[in-house]
């Protein structure tokens, strides 16, 4: 059996800088608490035991003394030979944000992880499985499921219909074709930069519509390979999803539950 190649010289950038408006917490989703601990923390956790990065980059909420308390607190119990903690303020979107992790990588970064903090509960198996398909020679790889809803796209009804509906079907996507995207995205360093870089000249409307790094990236023409994400890996956007996260923690499978 041939031996996997060697993994890259990795950063992960865990962006955690988002407000949680659709959680409704009123305050920063990182630091609202899952488990008896804020999101931040499993998010963190994960990624160290994962074993994949030198560096992690974390995009905190700007001025938010609490979370970067935290992390410097986390600094300290990382083991000699962990990954290097980077704490960068983060901006006013996502892609922002990324940015700002971007600028803070070390020297000699290969690959670069991007990882939602709303994303706590991803397993290590997710993080492998990234990182060994870059290792392996991709340059844009992202972990998915596949859709179980039919999916529809819609219209704002006008006419016929517009006394008792706001919308009216248009078409139906061929589901078998159909992916729901995670993170963590990865990417060789240059080709997540160039990416990003191309971004800057997009116009506020095209900006808007960018809701993952890989989209910048399908935007240069580069191949983005797919590889298996997980049902943990849920994104904790709605507080439903945070009952769910907390069911994973404290349900009758165990402490941390994982379905690989
Ligand atoms: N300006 C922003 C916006 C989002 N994020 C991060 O991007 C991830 C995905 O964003 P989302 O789940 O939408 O988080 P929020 O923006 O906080 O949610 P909402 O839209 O409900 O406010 C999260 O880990 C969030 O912290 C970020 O770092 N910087
Ligand atoms: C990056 C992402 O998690 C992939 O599913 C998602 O696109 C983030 O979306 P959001 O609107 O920023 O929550």
């Amino acid at each position: 059996m041939s031996e996997s190649p060697p993994r890259l010289v990795t950063a992960v950038i865990l962006v955690a800088a988002g407000s949680g408006q659709r959680l409704g917490y009123g305050m920063p989703k990182a630091a609202v608490p899952l488990g008896g601990e804020p999101i931040l923390m499993h998010a963190l956790r994960g990624i160290v035991a994962s074993g994949v990065a030198t560096q992690v980059c974390v995009a905190l909420p700007a001025g938010d003394q609490g979370l970067r308390q935290l992390c410097d607190d986390f600094r300290g119990e990382l083991a000699d030979g962990g990954p290097l903690l980077t704490l960068v303020d983060g901006g006013s979107t996502r892609a922002h944000s990324v940015r700002a992790g971007i600028a803070a990588l070390m020297e000699g970064i290969e690959a670069v992880l991007v990882h939602d903090a709303a994303r706590a509960l991803t397993p290590e198996s997710v993080f492998h499985r990234v990182s060994d398909a870059l290792a392996a020679g991709a340059d844009a790889v992202i972990p998915a499921l596949p859709v179980v809803d039919t999916v529809k796209t819609v219209a704002a009804t006008t006419g016929e219909g517009a006394g008792f509906a706001p919308e009216v079907v248009t078409g139906t996507a061929r589901r078998e074709e159909l992916r729901a995207v995670q993170t963590p995205q990865g990417f060789r360093t240059g080709t997540l930069v160039q990416a990003h870089q191309a971004a800057q000249a997009l116009d506020q409307e095209q900006s808007a519509a960018v809701t993952d790094d890989a989209m910048l990236v399908e935007m240069l023409g580069a191949p983005v390979h797919v590889v298996r994400g997980s049902t943990q890996s849920l994104k904790i956007t709605t507080p439903l999803d945070l009952i769910f996260a907390e069911g994973l923690l404290e349900g009758p499978l165990g402490a941390r539950w994982v379905e690989g």
